[in-house]
């Protein structure tokens, strides 16, 4: 059978946020809620119609994010999956999303730093490790390498299923996706499970226009 559109794209994320079961949903149709962590990275292929698409699934322990943008060269798009079941951090907690958000003053900082201390709060809930900083930390920082640039991106806010699952407007807020520029850059919410927006993000990948660039 002849494909008449070849594309490749990179599916990142943190660990368990869903990227492996929404590329099994997408290339065999099925899910599962008894998953493994992807060691690594899987390689799967999906096709839609006429258009074939070659799928790097990469791990998101943090052992495998330096492995991201070696991926991601010259790809027709970069899915970053985020899991919406998460609560928003504290916004009083994050020292990025707080009042005076320009001012990053040592004083400031460690303001923060004792108010997190009193209220009994450390990083791990509510400062720079809550898996919303994290993930917009790896992004921002994959999406200023040069090597990158203009790589359409989308960002799937998955698990939508679940109760109380952050909005796409939320996580274009928390995220900052808005600074991202010189990039065409999406954002859906979906779930895998209930099958959700998956066909939106289908054909949002067919859309892709296949690269030139080679890795
Ligand atoms: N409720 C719900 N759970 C989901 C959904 N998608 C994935 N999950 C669950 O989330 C867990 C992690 O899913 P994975 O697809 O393995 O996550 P991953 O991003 O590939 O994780 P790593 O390979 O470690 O980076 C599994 O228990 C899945 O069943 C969804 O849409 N809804
Ligand atoms: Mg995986």
């Amino acid at each position: 059978l002849l494909f008449q559109k070849h594309l490749e794209i990179c599916v990142l994320g943190l660990q368990s946020a869903g990227k492996t079961s929404l590329v099994n949903l997408l290339a065999i149709g099925q899910f599962s809620d008894e998953m493994v962590p992807t060691v690594g990275f899987n390689m799967r292929k999906i096709r839609s119609g006429n258009v074939g698409i070659k799928v790097w699934d990469i791990g998101g322990q943090a052992r495998f994010r330096t492995m991201w943008e070696r991926y991601c060269r010259g790809v027709s798009a970069i899915l970053f999956v985020v899991d919406s079941a998460i609560p928003l951090p504290d916004p009083n907690a994050s020292g990025k999303s707080h009042g005076e958000s320009e001012d990053n003053s040592n004083d400031e900082q460690q303001q923060q730093q004792q108010q997190r201390t009193a209220r009994g709060a450390g990083p791990e809930q509510q400062g720079q490790t809550n898996p919303w900083n994290v993930a917009t930390e790896e992004l921002h920082a994959l999406m200023s390498r040069p090597q990158l640039a203009g790589i359409p991106l989308l960002v799937l806010a998955t698990k939508n299923d679940v109760q109380g699952a952050v909005s796409a407007e939320d996580v274009i807020r928390v995220m900052r996706l808005e600074t991202i520029v010189n990039r065409e850059v999406s954002c859906y919410s979906i779930s895998s499970k209930r099958q959700v927006n998956i066909d939106v993000t289908l054909r949002w990948l067919c859309a892709r226009s296949p690269s030139s660039s080679f890795r």
